[in-house]
């Protein structure tokens, strides 16, 4: 089978609008993968990004995804071999700091509905061209943050955003208050320190606080 871009962007969006934070998750130690899991969704944050900037990476979505409640997603695919692996690894959607035609013709043959990224106009308007209209908006921050995505909206407000790049606890809630942004993603709600030190107990407390923003 074969995903058209729209129905990409509608299960993006449906994942998206399971919890107000995406955890960005950088694994470096296979043994974290199932404990970080079943914290995270535990706290509330079903849907999971792992990135594939370490080693382990597929391995680790191969575990994560058989934890329960888990909807786990393979981050950074910058390549067709990217995609192809995460979804044997059995990632359920994709995400990417940018788009190509490459990239996205490899999503919609391997069936993995993909939040690609935007950080202008333009690039936005290019997606949306070719069906997509659930985006991650990225480097949120660098980009200009929440003042620059309200100010994409407004003339293009049938497009919605997935911030991530520089999210805090802080300015969360300035991204969530806009019309045109369904979550956020993030990665302090898995810092290295704590899972390092396999502080599940915390990790979990920093995700029932993320759920808990609005
Ligand atoms: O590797 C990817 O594809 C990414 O998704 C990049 C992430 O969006 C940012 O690295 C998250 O940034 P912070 O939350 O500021 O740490």
């Amino acid at each position: 089978m074969t995903l058209t871009a729209m129905q990409a962007s509608r299960h993006t969006r449906g994942i998206c609008a399971r919890a107000p934070i995406i955890p960005v998750l950088v694994i470096h130690d296979i043994a974290h993968a199932r404990p970080l899991a079943e914290a995270l969704v535990a706290g509330g944050l079903p849907a999971l990004e792992v990135t594939l900037r370490t080693p382990v990476a597929l391995e680790a979505i191969r575990i994560m995804a058989e934890v329960s409640g888990g909807i786990v997603g393979a981050g950074t695919l910058v390549t067709p071999e990217d995609v192809r692996a995460a979804r044997v690894a059995g990632a359920r959607f994709g995400v990417s700091p940018g788009a190509t035609d490459r990239l996205l013709d490899a999503c919609e043959a391997h069936d993995l509905p993909t939040l690609p990224g935007a950080a202008t106009a333009t690039e936005a308007m290019r997606l949306l061209e070719r069906g997509y209209d659930m985006l991650k908006f990225f480097p949120a921050e660098a980009s200009g943050g929440a003042a620059a995505l309200k100010a994409i909206g407004a003339p293009l407000p049938q497009i919605t955003f997935c911030p991530t790049g520089g999210v805090t606890p802080a300015n969360a809630a300035s991204y969530l208050a806009l019309p045109n942004v369904l979550c956020a993603g993030g990665s302090w709600v898995a810092p290295a320190d704590l899972m390092a030190a396999g502080d599940w107990a915390k990790i979990e407390a920093l995700a029932r606080a993320a759920r808990a923003l609005s």
